[in-house]
Protein backbone atom coordinates (compact mmCIF):
# COMPACT_ATOMS: atom_id res chain seq x y z
CA UNK A 1 0.00 0.00 0.00
CA UNK A 2 1.47 3.34 -1.30
CA UNK A 3 -0.06 6.45 1.09
CA UNK A 4 -0.51 9.79 -0.63
CA UNK A 5 -1.24 12.98 1.10
CA UNK A 6 -2.10 15.67 -1.18
CA UNK A 7 -1.54 19.61 -0.89
CA UNK A 8 -4.37 21.57 -2.48
CA UNK A 9 -7.48 20.32 -3.82
CA UNK A 10 -7.98 22.55 -6.88
CA UNK A 11 -7.78 22.78 -10.36
CA UNK A 12 -4.90 20.14 -10.20
CA UNK A 13 -4.99 18.80 -6.93
CA UNK A 14 -8.95 17.63 -7.73
CA UNK A 15 -7.81 16.35 -10.90
CA UNK A 16 -5.14 14.24 -9.21
CA UNK A 17 -7.79 12.66 -6.56
CA UNK A 18 -10.08 11.81 -9.39
CA UNK A 19 -7.65 10.09 -11.24
CA UNK A 20 -6.39 7.95 -8.39
CA UNK A 21 -9.58 7.19 -7.72
CA UNK A 22 -11.21 5.87 -11.23
CA UNK A 23 -8.19 4.26 -11.98
CA UNK A 24 -7.23 2.66 -8.64
CA UNK A 25 -7.78 -0.75 -9.66
CA UNK A 26 -5.78 -0.50 -13.34
CA UNK A 27 -2.84 0.78 -10.97
CA UNK A 28 -3.14 -2.01 -8.70
CA UNK A 29 -3.01 -4.33 -12.26
CA UNK A 30 -0.45 -2.80 -13.31
CA UNK A 31 2.40 -1.91 -10.73
CA UNK A 32 0.84 -4.55 -8.17
CA UNK A 33 0.31 -1.69 -5.63
CA UNK A 34 -2.02 -0.04 -3.69
CA UNK A 35 -1.94 3.62 -4.24
CA UNK A 36 -4.47 5.65 -1.62
CA UNK A 37 -4.97 9.43 -0.73
CA UNK A 38 -4.83 9.25 3.15
CA UNK A 39 -5.12 13.21 3.49
CA UNK A 40 -5.91 16.24 1.42
CA UNK A 41 -4.46 19.94 2.27
CA UNK A 42 -7.12 22.89 2.01
CA UNK A 43 -7.40 26.05 3.00
CA UNK A 44 -11.15 26.61 3.11
CA UNK A 45 -13.47 23.84 4.77
CA UNK A 46 -16.70 25.30 3.68
CA UNK A 47 -15.63 26.13 -0.07
CA UNK A 48 -18.04 24.05 -2.69
CA UNK A 49 -15.53 20.98 -3.67
CA UNK A 50 -17.08 19.49 -7.62
CA UNK A 51 -15.54 16.36 -6.31
CA UNK A 52 -16.84 13.23 -4.78
CA UNK A 53 -14.42 13.55 -1.27
CA UNK A 54 -15.21 12.08 2.31
CA UNK A 55 -15.23 15.12 4.45
CA UNK A 56 -12.69 13.46 7.28
CA UNK A 57 -10.11 13.31 4.57
CA UNK A 58 -9.86 17.08 4.55
CA UNK A 59 -7.99 18.83 6.88
CA UNK A 60 -6.28 22.40 7.23
CA UNK A 61 -3.50 20.98 8.83
CA UNK A 62 -0.55 20.45 7.00
CA UNK A 63 1.32 18.59 10.27
CA UNK A 64 -1.40 15.80 9.74
CA UNK A 65 0.30 15.01 6.76
CA UNK A 66 3.94 15.81 6.82
CA UNK A 67 3.77 13.96 10.48
CA UNK A 68 2.20 10.95 9.47
CA UNK A 69 4.70 7.80 9.18
CA UNK A 70 2.61 6.23 7.08
CA UNK A 71 2.43 8.44 4.06
CA UNK A 72 4.72 7.81 1.53
CA UNK A 73 4.00 10.37 -1.17
CA UNK A 74 3.22 14.22 -0.85
CA UNK A 75 2.07 15.59 -3.81
CA UNK A 76 1.87 19.74 -3.83
CA UNK A 77 -0.76 21.07 -6.06
CA UNK A 78 -0.87 24.18 -3.85
CA UNK A 79 -1.52 27.92 -5.16
CA UNK A 80 0.43 29.31 -2.21
CA UNK A 81 4.28 28.80 -2.81
CA UNK A 82 5.52 29.97 0.27
CA UNK A 83 3.14 27.55 2.10
CA UNK A 84 4.49 25.03 -0.71
CA UNK A 85 7.91 25.74 -0.10
CA UNK A 86 7.68 24.63 3.43
CA UNK A 87 5.61 21.74 2.89
CA UNK A 88 7.80 20.31 0.16
CA UNK A 89 11.18 21.40 2.51
CA UNK A 90 9.27 19.20 5.75
CA UNK A 91 7.98 16.55 3.41
CA UNK A 92 11.45 15.56 2.18
CA UNK A 93 13.55 16.16 5.69
CA UNK A 94 10.83 13.78 6.94
CA UNK A 95 11.47 10.83 4.59
CA UNK A 96 8.59 11.10 1.97
CA UNK A 97 9.17 11.60 -1.29
CA UNK A 98 8.21 14.69 -2.92
CA UNK A 99 5.87 15.27 -6.49
CA UNK A 100 5.17 18.79 -6.99
CA UNK A 101 3.28 20.96 -9.64
CA UNK A 102 4.53 24.45 -8.78
CA UNK A 103 7.31 25.96 -11.05
CA UNK A 104 6.82 28.66 -8.90
CA UNK A 105 8.89 26.00 -6.11
CA UNK A 106 10.96 24.54 -8.51
CA UNK A 107 12.14 27.67 -10.79
CA UNK A 108 13.76 29.50 -7.35
CA UNK A 109 14.58 26.30 -5.08
CA UNK A 110 15.39 23.35 -7.77
CA UNK A 111 19.37 23.08 -6.69
CA UNK A 112 17.99 23.16 -2.68
CA UNK A 113 15.34 20.82 -3.10
CA UNK A 114 17.03 17.85 -5.16
CA UNK A 115 20.17 18.55 -3.09
CA UNK A 116 18.27 17.63 -0.02
CA UNK A 117 16.13 14.80 -1.68
CA UNK A 118 19.39 12.86 -2.59
CA UNK A 119 20.60 13.49 1.45
CA UNK A 120 17.62 11.20 2.22
CA UNK A 121 17.85 9.27 -0.90
CA UNK A 122 13.80 10.08 -1.73
CA UNK A 123 12.88 11.51 -4.70
CA UNK A 124 11.78 15.62 -5.85
CA UNK A 125 10.03 15.38 -8.97
CA UNK A 126 8.53 17.89 -10.63
CA UNK A 127 7.27 16.69 -14.03
CA UNK A 128 4.21 18.68 -13.79
CA UNK A 129 5.91 22.31 -13.70
CA UNK A 130 6.43 22.58 -16.84
CA UNK A 131 4.47 21.73 -19.78
CA UNK A 132 1.25 20.73 -17.97
CA UNK A 133 0.47 17.22 -19.64
CA UNK A 134 3.36 17.10 -22.19
CA UNK A 135 6.46 14.62 -20.86
CA UNK A 136 9.28 17.07 -20.74
CA UNK A 137 11.29 16.79 -17.60
CA UNK A 138 11.69 12.96 -18.15
CA UNK A 139 12.43 12.97 -21.18
CA UNK A 140 14.39 15.68 -20.95
CA UNK A 141 16.69 13.79 -17.91
CA UNK A 142 17.34 11.12 -20.55
CA UNK A 143 18.27 13.12 -23.07
CA UNK A 144 21.02 14.45 -21.05
CA UNK A 145 22.65 11.31 -19.75
CA UNK A 146 23.96 11.12 -23.67
CA UNK A 147 22.87 14.50 -26.05
CA UNK A 148 24.20 17.91 -25.53
CA UNK A 149 21.35 19.95 -25.22
CA UNK A 150 22.48 23.75 -26.69
CA UNK A 151 18.59 25.11 -27.58
CA UNK A 152 15.01 25.51 -25.82
CA UNK A 153 12.48 27.00 -27.10
CA UNK A 154 8.73 27.04 -26.62
CA UNK A 155 5.19 28.44 -25.88
CA UNK A 156 5.72 27.23 -22.17
CA UNK A 157 2.28 29.17 -20.88
CA UNK A 158 -0.91 27.86 -21.63
CA UNK A 159 -2.99 30.80 -20.42
CA UNK A 160 -1.22 33.55 -22.46
CA UNK A 161 -1.18 31.55 -26.01
CA UNK A 162 -4.97 30.42 -25.51
CA UNK A 163 -5.54 34.77 -24.81
CA UNK A 164 -3.44 35.31 -28.07
CA UNK A 165 -5.62 32.75 -29.79
CA UNK A 166 -8.91 34.42 -28.98
CA UNK A 167 -7.69 37.89 -29.78
CA UNK A 168 -6.14 37.06 -32.66
CA UNK A 169 -8.85 34.73 -34.48
CA UNK A 170 -12.04 36.60 -32.68
CA UNK A 171 -10.98 39.92 -32.04
CA UNK A 172 -11.74 39.64 -28.26
CA UNK A 173 -10.28 42.69 -25.80
CA UNK A 174 -7.60 41.08 -23.62
CA UNK A 175 -9.29 41.18 -19.94
CA UNK A 176 -12.08 38.97 -22.28
CA UNK A 177 -10.08 36.89 -23.15
CA UNK A 178 -7.83 36.65 -19.40
CA UNK A 179 -11.13 36.11 -17.77
CA UNK A 180 -12.41 33.28 -19.85
CA UNK A 181 -8.54 31.74 -19.44
CA UNK A 182 -9.09 32.29 -15.56
CA UNK A 183 -12.59 29.95 -15.68
CA UNK A 184 -11.68 27.05 -17.77
CA UNK A 185 -8.78 26.83 -14.75
CA UNK A 186 -5.14 27.56 -17.00
CA UNK A 187 -4.67 30.90 -15.20
CA UNK A 188 -2.66 31.06 -11.77
CA UNK A 189 -4.18 32.56 -8.97
CA UNK A 190 -2.64 36.12 -9.46
CA UNK A 191 -2.56 35.81 -13.14
CA UNK A 192 0.21 38.57 -13.30
CA UNK A 193 2.25 35.22 -13.45
CA UNK A 194 1.30 34.61 -16.42
CA UNK A 195 0.57 37.64 -18.52
CA UNK A 196 3.63 39.68 -17.69
CA UNK A 197 5.62 36.39 -18.57
CA UNK A 198 6.80 35.42 -15.16
CA UNK A 199 5.39 31.97 -15.32
CA UNK A 200 7.40 31.22 -18.46
CA UNK A 201 10.40 32.79 -17.16
CA UNK A 202 10.14 29.80 -14.36
CA UNK A 203 9.80 27.13 -16.47
CA UNK A 204 12.54 28.26 -19.03
CA UNK A 205 14.27 28.21 -15.82
CA UNK A 206 13.64 24.93 -14.81
CA UNK A 207 14.30 24.01 -18.27
CA UNK A 208 17.59 25.42 -18.81
CA UNK A 209 18.78 24.43 -15.56
CA UNK A 210 18.11 20.85 -16.20
CA UNK A 211 19.69 20.44 -20.20
CA UNK A 212 22.81 22.55 -19.15
CA UNK A 213 23.26 21.72 -15.59
CA UNK A 214 23.72 25.50 -14.52
CA UNK A 215 21.82 27.05 -12.36
CA UNK A 216 19.79 29.47 -14.78
CA UNK A 217 18.52 31.98 -12.34
CA UNK A 218 14.75 33.21 -13.32
CA UNK A 219 15.06 36.47 -12.21
CA UNK A 220 17.88 37.80 -14.01
CA UNK A 221 16.04 36.49 -17.52
CA UNK A 222 14.83 39.25 -19.80
CA UNK A 223 11.04 38.91 -19.46
CA UNK A 224 8.17 40.64 -21.43
CA UNK A 225 4.95 39.47 -21.69
CA UNK A 226 1.41 40.60 -23.75
CA UNK A 227 -0.55 42.52 -20.92
CA UNK A 228 -0.03 45.77 -22.91
CA UNK A 229 -1.15 44.43 -26.41
CA UNK A 230 -4.22 45.96 -27.69
CA UNK A 231 -6.69 44.78 -30.67
CA UNK A 232 -4.57 47.62 -32.42
CA UNK A 233 -1.57 45.28 -32.77
CA UNK A 234 -3.41 42.69 -33.43
CA UNK A 235 -5.22 44.17 -36.87
CA UNK A 236 -1.67 45.05 -37.29
CA UNK A 237 -0.25 41.43 -37.49
CA UNK A 238 -3.07 40.39 -39.37
CA UNK A 239 -1.89 42.46 -42.31
CA UNK A 240 1.41 41.22 -42.11
CA UNK A 241 0.28 37.90 -42.19
CA UNK A 242 1.81 36.83 -38.59
CA UNK A 243 0.81 36.25 -35.51
CA UNK A 244 2.04 36.79 -32.03
CA UNK A 245 3.03 33.89 -29.45
CA UNK A 246 5.18 34.33 -25.91
CA UNK A 247 7.83 32.41 -26.30
CA UNK A 248 10.66 31.98 -23.95
CA UNK A 249 14.10 30.82 -25.43
CA UNK A 250 17.29 30.25 -24.07
CA UNK A 251 20.57 28.68 -26.01
CA UNK A 252 24.27 27.91 -24.60
CA UNK A 253 27.24 28.97 -26.90
CA UNK A 254 31.16 29.34 -26.21
CA UNK A 255 30.25 28.99 -22.72
CA UNK A 256 27.50 31.71 -22.65
CA UNK A 257 23.59 31.44 -21.99
CA UNK A 258 21.08 33.60 -23.71
CA UNK A 259 17.64 33.60 -22.56
CA UNK A 260 14.65 35.50 -22.86
CA UNK A 261 10.66 35.67 -22.76
CA UNK A 262 9.14 38.02 -25.05
CA UNK A 263 6.24 37.82 -27.58
CA UNK A 264 7.10 36.96 -30.45
CA UNK A 265 5.49 37.21 -33.94
CA UNK A 266 5.98 33.99 -36.35
CA UNK A 267 4.74 33.30 -39.83
CA UNK A 268 2.83 30.40 -41.52
CA UNK A 269 6.11 28.68 -42.26
CA UNK A 270 6.67 28.31 -38.14
CA UNK A 271 5.92 25.45 -36.46
CA UNK A 272 4.68 27.91 -33.26
CA UNK A 273 2.11 28.89 -35.76
CA UNK A 274 -0.96 26.75 -35.34
CA UNK A 275 -0.29 25.86 -31.83
CA UNK A 276 -3.72 27.39 -30.09
CA UNK A 277 -5.72 27.87 -27.09
CA UNK A 278 -3.87 26.56 -23.84
CA UNK A 279 -1.56 23.78 -25.86
CA UNK A 280 2.34 24.45 -25.57
CA UNK A 281 5.39 23.60 -27.79
CA UNK A 282 8.68 22.89 -26.96
CA UNK A 283 11.26 22.59 -28.80
CA UNK A 284 14.73 20.85 -27.99
CA UNK A 285 18.26 20.98 -29.73
CA UNK A 286 20.48 18.53 -29.54
CA UNK A 287 24.05 18.38 -30.79
CA UNK A 288 23.04 14.45 -31.57
CA UNK A 289 19.33 14.68 -32.20
CA UNK A 290 18.68 17.78 -33.86
CA UNK A 291 15.53 19.42 -33.26
CA UNK A 292 12.84 17.77 -30.96
CA UNK A 293 8.82 18.84 -30.85
CA UNK A 294 7.14 18.22 -27.65
CA UNK A 295 3.39 19.12 -28.47
CA UNK A 296 0.23 19.31 -26.30
CA UNK A 297 -2.07 20.48 -23.69
CA UNK A 298 0.22 22.93 -21.71
CA UNK A 299 -2.59 23.41 -18.55
CA UNK A 300 -5.79 22.69 -17.63
CA UNK A 301 -6.96 19.47 -14.66
CA UNK A 302 -6.26 16.44 -16.23
CA UNK A 303 -3.74 17.02 -17.82
CA UNK A 304 -1.70 18.47 -15.48
CA UNK A 305 -3.04 15.77 -13.00
CA UNK A 306 -2.07 12.72 -15.57
CA UNK A 307 1.89 14.25 -15.21
CA UNK A 308 2.21 14.28 -11.37
CA UNK A 309 0.53 10.97 -11.27
CA UNK A 310 3.30 9.99 -14.17
CA UNK A 311 6.23 10.87 -11.23
CA UNK A 312 4.03 8.98 -8.58
CA UNK A 313 4.20 5.64 -11.25
CA UNK A 314 8.23 6.24 -11.25
CA UNK A 315 8.53 6.41 -7.74
CA UNK A 316 6.34 3.25 -7.17
CA UNK A 317 9.00 1.83 -9.74
CA UNK A 318 11.71 2.64 -8.09
CA UNK A 319 12.75 5.41 -11.12
CA UNK A 320 13.11 8.50 -9.41
CA UNK A 321 16.23 10.37 -11.49
CA UNK A 322 17.43 13.25 -9.16
CA UNK A 323 20.17 11.61 -8.36
CA UNK A 324 21.54 11.52 -12.01
CA UNK A 325 21.10 15.54 -12.77
CA UNK A 326 24.02 17.54 -11.88
CA UNK A 327 23.56 21.03 -11.25
CA UNK A 328 26.40 22.75 -10.70
CA UNK A 329 24.84 25.46 -7.74
CA UNK A 330 27.59 27.95 -8.28
CA UNK A 331 27.63 29.36 -11.71
CA UNK A 332 25.35 31.13 -13.62
CA UNK A 333 24.67 33.92 -11.27
CA UNK A 334 25.27 35.95 -13.92
CA UNK A 335 22.64 38.04 -16.19
CA UNK A 336 21.91 35.82 -19.57
CA UNK A 337 22.07 37.59 -22.42
CA UNK A 338 19.11 38.23 -24.56
CA UNK A 339 18.44 37.76 -28.33
CA UNK A 340 18.94 40.05 -31.01
CA UNK A 341 16.69 40.95 -33.83
CA UNK A 342 13.75 42.28 -36.05
CA UNK A 343 11.39 44.23 -33.66
CA UNK A 344 7.95 45.67 -33.99
CA UNK A 345 6.67 48.53 -31.73
CA UNK A 346 3.58 49.93 -31.29
CA UNK A 347 3.55 53.38 -29.44
CA UNK A 348 0.49 54.86 -28.35
CA UNK A 349 1.10 58.89 -27.31
CA UNK A 350 -1.18 60.87 -24.96
CA UNK A 351 0.55 64.19 -26.32
CA UNK A 352 1.34 64.27 -30.57
CA UNK A 353 3.60 66.66 -29.51
CA UNK A 354 6.12 63.70 -28.17
CA UNK A 355 5.56 61.54 -31.37
CA UNK A 356 8.71 63.43 -33.01
CA UNK A 357 10.39 63.96 -30.03
CA UNK A 358 10.30 59.90 -29.81
CA UNK A 359 10.79 59.32 -33.28
CA UNK A 360 13.85 60.87 -34.09
CA UNK A 361 15.82 59.64 -31.43
CA UNK A 362 15.34 55.72 -32.21
CA UNK A 363 14.83 56.18 -35.92
CA UNK A 364 18.69 56.13 -35.42
CA UNK A 365 18.91 52.51 -34.58
CA UNK A 366 18.21 50.80 -37.74
CA UNK A 367 16.37 50.90 -40.94
CA UNK A 368 12.89 51.25 -39.89
CA UNK A 369 9.34 51.41 -41.42
CA UNK A 370 6.98 53.50 -39.47
CA UNK A 371 3.10 53.74 -40.14
CA UNK A 372 1.49 56.47 -37.98
CA UNK A 373 -2.18 56.50 -36.93
CA UNK A 374 -3.43 59.25 -34.97
CA UNK A 375 -1.80 58.77 -31.27
CA UNK A 376 -0.73 55.36 -32.27
CA UNK A 377 2.82 54.91 -34.36
CA UNK A 378 3.96 51.53 -35.75
CA UNK A 379 7.95 50.84 -35.97
CA UNK A 380 9.16 47.79 -38.02
CA UNK A 381 13.11 48.02 -37.45
CA UNK A 382 14.95 45.53 -39.04
CA UNK A 383 17.59 44.53 -36.68
CA UNK A 384 17.70 45.80 -33.01
CA UNK A 385 20.37 44.48 -30.87
CA UNK A 386 18.95 43.81 -27.26
CA UNK A 387 20.23 46.83 -25.52
CA UNK A 388 18.87 49.01 -28.40
CA UNK A 389 15.58 47.49 -27.52
CA UNK A 390 16.23 48.21 -23.58
CA UNK A 391 17.18 52.13 -24.77
CA UNK A 392 13.95 52.37 -26.88
CA UNK A 393 11.61 51.00 -23.81
CA UNK A 394 13.55 53.30 -21.88
CA UNK A 395 13.22 56.39 -23.79
CA UNK A 396 9.12 55.70 -24.16
CA UNK A 397 8.76 55.63 -20.80
CA UNK A 398 10.42 58.31 -20.41
CA UNK A 399 8.19 60.27 -22.29
CA UNK A 400 5.40 58.76 -20.19
CA UNK A 401 4.50 56.72 -23.86
CA UNK A 402 2.85 53.24 -24.00
CA UNK A 403 3.50 50.55 -26.10
CA UNK A 404 3.98 47.34 -27.04
CA UNK A 405 7.37 45.23 -28.59
CA UNK A 406 7.29 41.97 -30.29
CA UNK A 407 10.16 40.17 -31.87
CA UNK A 408 9.59 39.33 -35.56
CA UNK A 409 10.46 35.54 -36.37
CA UNK A 410 9.18 35.85 -39.89
N1 LIG B 1 -4.00 25.04 -13.26
C1 LIG B 1 -3.13 24.54 -14.11
O1 LIG B 1 -3.40 24.33 -15.30
C2 LIG B 1 -1.74 24.22 -13.64
C3 LIG B 1 -1.30 24.53 -12.38
N2 LIG B 1 -0.03 24.22 -11.98
C4 LIG B 1 0.40 24.49 -10.62
O2 LIG B 1 -0.34 23.64 -9.75
C5 LIG B 1 -0.52 24.28 -8.48
C6 LIG B 1 -2.02 24.33 -8.17
O3 LIG B 1 -2.68 25.07 -9.16
P1 LIG B 1 -4.28 25.07 -9.28
O4 LIG B 1 -4.81 23.74 -8.96
O5 LIG B 1 -4.59 25.69 -10.58
O6 LIG B 1 -4.67 26.08 -8.11
P2 LIG B 1 -6.10 26.27 -7.43
O7 LIG B 1 -6.17 27.70 -7.00
O8 LIG B 1 -7.17 25.75 -8.28
O9 LIG B 1 -6.02 25.34 -6.12
C7 LIG B 1 -5.11 25.61 -5.10
C8 LIG B 1 -5.37 24.71 -3.90
O10 LIG B 1 -4.43 25.07 -2.90
C9 LIG B 1 -5.11 25.20 -1.66
N3 LIG B 1 -4.42 26.18 -0.83
C10 LIG B 1 -4.00 27.41 -1.20
N4 LIG B 1 -3.36 28.01 -0.16
C11 LIG B 1 -3.40 27.13 0.87
C12 LIG B 1 -2.94 27.18 2.21
N5 LIG B 1 -2.32 28.25 2.71
N6 LIG B 1 -3.15 26.09 2.99
C13 LIG B 1 -3.79 25.01 2.51
N7 LIG B 1 -4.25 24.90 1.23
C14 LIG B 1 -4.08 25.97 0.44
C15 LIG B 1 -6.50 25.68 -2.01
O11 LIG B 1 -7.38 25.35 -0.94
P3 LIG B 1 -8.97 25.66 -1.01
O12 LIG B 1 -9.49 24.73 -2.07
O13 LIG B 1 -9.48 25.32 0.34
O14 LIG B 1 -9.08 27.10 -1.38
C16 LIG B 1 -6.77 24.88 -3.31
O15 LIG B 1 -7.30 23.63 -2.99
C17 LIG B 1 0.12 25.66 -8.62
O16 LIG B 1 1.45 25.56 -8.17
C18 LIG B 1 0.12 25.90 -10.13
O17 LIG B 1 1.14 26.78 -10.54
C19 LIG B 1 0.86 23.58 -12.80
C20 LIG B 1 0.48 23.24 -14.07
C21 LIG B 1 -0.83 23.56 -14.60
N1 LIG C 1 -0.89 29.13 -15.53
C1 LIG C 1 -0.13 28.13 -16.18
C2 LIG C 1 -0.59 26.78 -15.71
C3 LIG C 1 0.33 25.70 -16.14
O1 LIG C 1 1.51 25.69 -15.85
C4 LIG C 1 -0.32 28.21 -17.67
O2 LIG C 1 -1.27 28.89 -18.09
O3 LIG C 1 0.48 27.62 -18.41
Amino acid sequence: MINIGLLGLGTVGSGVYEIINQQGLFFKNQWNEDIKIKKVLIKHKEKERFVDIDDNLLTLNPKEILDDEEIDIVIDALSDREVAYNCIKNALENNKHVVTASKAVVAPNLCELQYLAKQKRKAFLFEASVGGGIPIINPLKQMIEVDNIVQIEGILNGTTNYILTKMYEEELPFYVALKDAQHKGYAELDPTDDIKGYDTARKLSILSTVAYGQKVNFDYIDCYGIDKIAVEDIYAFKEMDLTPKLIGKSKIKDGNIYAAVEPVLVSKDSSFFSVKDAFNLILLNGLNTGELHFYGQGAGKNPTANSIILDVINIIKGIYESENINIDDNTQEYKPLGFDGKYYFRFTFKDVKDIDLLLEDIVQYSQCKLIKENKNVIAIFEWLSRKNVDEIINKAQGLGVDYFYSRIDG
